[in-house]
């Protein structure tokens, strides 16, 4: 009961991180020293290198086809999140793709489409922690999006302090009601922080993903610029942040997002039971089951 108490105080993330090392056993696949982050960190789904002279670091996701997020791709997004925030020398981060004309397609559907309980429930709650952790981090994040980013990938680039968009034919929003299904609260929490309670009203409702441009207008992306040009945009937009002092600035971000984040921290496991009740309804499996065949029947 005591330990239960304890655990009970320390936020979900710090909790989860235990969880992950005794529950997945899962860990990275290092190149170089294990105490430091100056070497790059590659697994399956994303390698995290840092420059040390700058104190960026860049968080390329690279999971074929879309950079889905499943749960192996969530995990280690989440002890990628992690070790940069633990990295003293590490002051900002760029996440970006590494896949051509995609930054991610969100949630992989499959970890949806007729689930294993149990595993639906850890994906679940491995989403959570990786957006508390992301949303709440002390680095200045920048969203490099060189390529299409709907639902989760939407959400992944709003948790970011800033986005550069690519020009070009890509898609970004909160798309959840074309799959029938629905973007949780703190999804939803998350846009109308970005682009304000009307216009995130408009958006869910409709499914709608914006182009760049109006992306763009409505504030849902900072700055547009060439496909090529992204990351390096990213990298010098962070340079400006980077010259604010950090506490102040940390401050600052934590009084915008906290209460938000705790919003979920007080709601966690009730979320993740609505969630799988929701998900498992039988109109919600069909739903899914026509969408990914749709995407099935888009290839030919
Ligand atoms: C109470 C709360 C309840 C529920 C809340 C749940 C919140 C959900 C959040 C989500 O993120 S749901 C996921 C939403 N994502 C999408 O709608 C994106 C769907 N994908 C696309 O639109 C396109 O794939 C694209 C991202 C625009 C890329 O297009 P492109 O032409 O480049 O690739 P293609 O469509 O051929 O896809 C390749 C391959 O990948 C499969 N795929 C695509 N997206 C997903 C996905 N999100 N999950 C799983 N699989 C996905 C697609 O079917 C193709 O597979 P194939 O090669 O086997 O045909």
């Amino acid at each position: 009961m005591a330990v239960r108490t304890l655990l009970g105080l320390l936020r979900p993330w710090q909790q989860f991180r235990t969880t992950i090392i005794t529950l997945r056993g899962k860990t990275l696949v290092e190149h170089g020293c294990a105490r430091s982050m100056s070497t790059d960190t590659t697994t399956d789904n994303l390698t995290l290198s840092l420059d040390s002279k700058t104190g960026i670091a860049t968080l390329e996701m690279h999971r074929k086809p879309v950079n889905g997020l499943n749960l192996e791709m969530l995990t280690d997004l989440n002890i990628a999140l992690e070790k940069a925030e633990n990295e003293k020398s590490c002051k900002g981060l760029v996440l970006t793709s590494g896949l051509p004309k995609i930054f991610s397609a969100g949630l992989d559907i499959l970890e949806m489409y007729q689930p294993k309980p149990e595993r639906l429930a850890e994906f679940w709650r491995t989403l959570q922690n990786m957006w508390m952790r992301l949303y709440g981090s002390r680095l200045v994040t920048i969203a490099a999006i060189a390529g299409h980013s709907p639902a989760g990938g939407c959400l992944m680039a709003m948790s970011c302090d800033y986005r550069v968009m690519a020009t070009g034919k890509y898609a970004i929003g909160l798309n959840e009601t074309l799959l029938g299904i629905v973007a949780p609260f703190w999804f939803r929490d998350t846009m109308v922080n970005t682009i304000g309670h009307r216009e995130t009203e408009r958006a869910l409702q409709l499914g709608h993903l914006y182009g760049a441009d109006e992306a763009l207008k409505v504030g849902l992306v900072d700055h547009l610029c060439d496909q090529e040009e992204v990351v390096k945009a990213a990298t010098e937009e962070m340079s400006r942040w980077l010259k604010v002092n950090a506490v102040a600035r940390q401050l600052s971000k934590s009084a915008m997002r906290q209460a938000t984040i705790d919003k979920l921290v007080v709601r966690q496991e009730q979320d993740i039971e609505d969630f799988m009740t929701f998900v498992q309804r039988d109109a919600v499996q069909k739903a899914l089951g026509f969408y990914l065949q749709s995407l099935r029947e888009k290839r030919g």
